[in-house]
């Protein structure tokens, strides 16, 4: 990428979440900061913080979060100066590609800065094929029920946050229908959960699940009431199903392709390279691991929950997202502390790392964390930065790369071979500051869905009663013999 002779013609609209915007070339992606549109005429920042806050998230990516999730997963990209005048021309070109309901922030076309990353829907892995490589982008979000003590609400143990969350965000026109993605489910390393929340997913995307082909979207949920095409994503799937194992025929139906998707997406997101590594949620134990907004049938899954290889993304990621397994609420004094002495002391905010740099001696600040509270700001200020972690690690998502491989015998059974690439994106820092916030929004998901589901009779939380009931033995069959 020769940064001096940027076009803008050469880059497309890849993607956007609540704070970036993304454009591809090749196999090159840009990730450009965004600003709330009110901000455009007076970017909140000077180009040299929006470079150091850039330079933080990769500092942040490369020495905190690559060493929990594995370096295999993690890309952390580098800061890259740009012609400013590539990106005003750019920000025109992509505009009219944006979902309306991001437009309430635009990209930041002052500071010249961005993110340089591999584009992880179009790997190398494709070079070794003609074949256009799939790839599926999961943000998976909470994988566990908190168990702390100090949590005031019963709620909050049986029934996890996301299930919670969705009919706050129905109910608020964040989405039009609800989904019946859980994401306890999808960690539960039981093969019958994780189908079924797969399944979930692909019914009903939100934010939760994109699928590309050749590094072009093709199956998302845009905006909250776009259409949705099922068929047209099959049709994409089928002839990579089709391949090898007698499966000739054309005759294979869209269940069993749908299946055969699912089952591959699955062994990726198990997989663990053949390194060691028992099952690692035994400690979150079997009473700990179900939601009871669910609509898995938990007498489907008796034969057992084979637990996540110790080495498998989702386990590094729910291993990250339990290491401080402290409610918001019981973390917020520890906020209100720090906020106090920062009142009395500003100055101090630069030593106690509040908005970086995540270098050496912040990662020795984590080290040094007495294992009891001993009333100093110095532990309140660790214990939020552990938290703080674990949100990056429960709003990352999964990007898995799929490609079909010629290794195996042409009469195996089950779905054709994939080479597959898995890796982690989105590992940004969550500012400090934003506790209050989030122990408010945590206090309107609760209290929103206790009075919500005290209105309406037992068991009839879903806005969609279709899917409401929890599926069939014979579907289920069904899900799990592609024929
Ligand atoms: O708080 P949550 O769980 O709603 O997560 C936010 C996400 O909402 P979601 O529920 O996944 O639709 C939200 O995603 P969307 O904008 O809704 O796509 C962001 O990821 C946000 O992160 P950040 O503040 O931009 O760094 C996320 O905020 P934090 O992770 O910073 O709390
Ligand atoms: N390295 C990458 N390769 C390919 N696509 C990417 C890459 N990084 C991001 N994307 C795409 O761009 C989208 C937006 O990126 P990202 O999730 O990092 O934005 P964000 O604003 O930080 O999101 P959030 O709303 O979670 O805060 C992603 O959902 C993904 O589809």
């Amino acid at each position: 990428m020769q940064l001096d002779k940027m076009d803008e013609n050469d880059w497309v609209y890849h993607g956007e979440g609540n704070k970036n915007l993304v454009v591809a070339h090749l196999s090159r992606v840009l990730r450009l900061l965004k600003y709330p549109a009110e901000d455009s005429e007076n970017p909140p920042q000077s180009a040299e913080q929006a470079f150091r806050q850039i330079q933080n998230i990769v500092d942040f990516s490369s020495n905190v979060m690559s060493i929990l999730l594995g370096e295999k997963f993690v890309h952390s990209g580098e800061v890259v100066k740009l012609p400013l005048e590539f990106v005003r021309q750019l920000s025109i070109k992509v505009q009219h590609e944006r979902p309306g309901w991001r437009c309430d922030k635009v990209i930041d076309i002052y500071s010249g800065c961005a993110l340089s990353l591999p584009n992880l829907t179009y790997p190398v892995l494709h070079l070794s094929t003609h074949t256009p490589p799939l790839c599926v982008e999961i943000k998976p979000k909470w994988g566990f029920l908190p168990s702390s003590k100090h949590v005031s609400k019963d709620i909050k143990s049986k029934v996890c946050r996301f299930c919670m969350y969705q009919l706050y965000k129905v109910a608020t026109g964040k989405w039009k229908k609800r989904s019946l993605y859980c994401p306890l489910d999808l960690f539960s390393g039981n093969k019958q959960r994780m189908h079924f929340a797969i399944r979930q997913l692909i019914e009903e995307p939100q934010n939760n699940l994109k699928i590309f082909k050749g590094g072009q979207c093709i199956y998302s949920r845009k905006d909250s009431d776009d259409s949705l095409d099922l068929n047209s994503l099959l049709h994409h799937l089928r002839p990579y199903f089709l391949q090898g194992n007698n499966r000739f025929n054309c005759h294979m139906t869209n269940k069993a392709v749908l299946n055969d998707f699912i089952q591959v997406l699955m062994n990726a997101l198990l997989s663990s390279e053949g390194r060691e590594g028992g099952p690692v949620n035994d400690r979150h134990a079997e009473r700990q691991s179900y939601c009871d907004a669910s609509l898995f049938n938990k007498e489907r899954s008796r034969q057992g929950s084979q637990g996540l290889p110790g080495d498998s993304v989702l386990s590094r990621i729910l291993q990250t997202q339990m290491l401080d397994m402290r409610d918001i609420e019981e973390l917020y004094p520890l906020y209100h502390r720090v906020e106090q002495h920062l009142q009395d002391f500003p100055k101090q905010r630069a030593r106690l790392h509040i908005e970086g740099p995540y270098n050496k001696e912040f990662l020795e600040m984590l080290q040094k964390c007495p294992a009891e509270d001993d009333g100093s700001v110095e532990y309140a200020a660790t214990k939020i930065h552990q938290y703080l972690i674990t949100k990056t690690a429960k709003d990352c998502s999964i990007m898995v790369a799929l490609v079909p491989s010629s290794d195996k015998e042409e009469d195996d059974e089950g779905p054709p071979p994939f080479t597959s690439l898995v890796s982690i994106l989105d590992l940004d820092p969550k500012p400090f500051d934003s506790i209050l916030y989030q122990l408010r929004l945590d206090q309107t998901i609760v209290s929103f869905y206790l009075q919500t589901r005290s209105a309406l009779p037992e068991d009839s939380v879903s806005s969609h009663p279709t899917i409401c009931a929890a599926p069939e033995k014979e579907e289920c069959t069904l899900l799990f013999h592609p024929v």
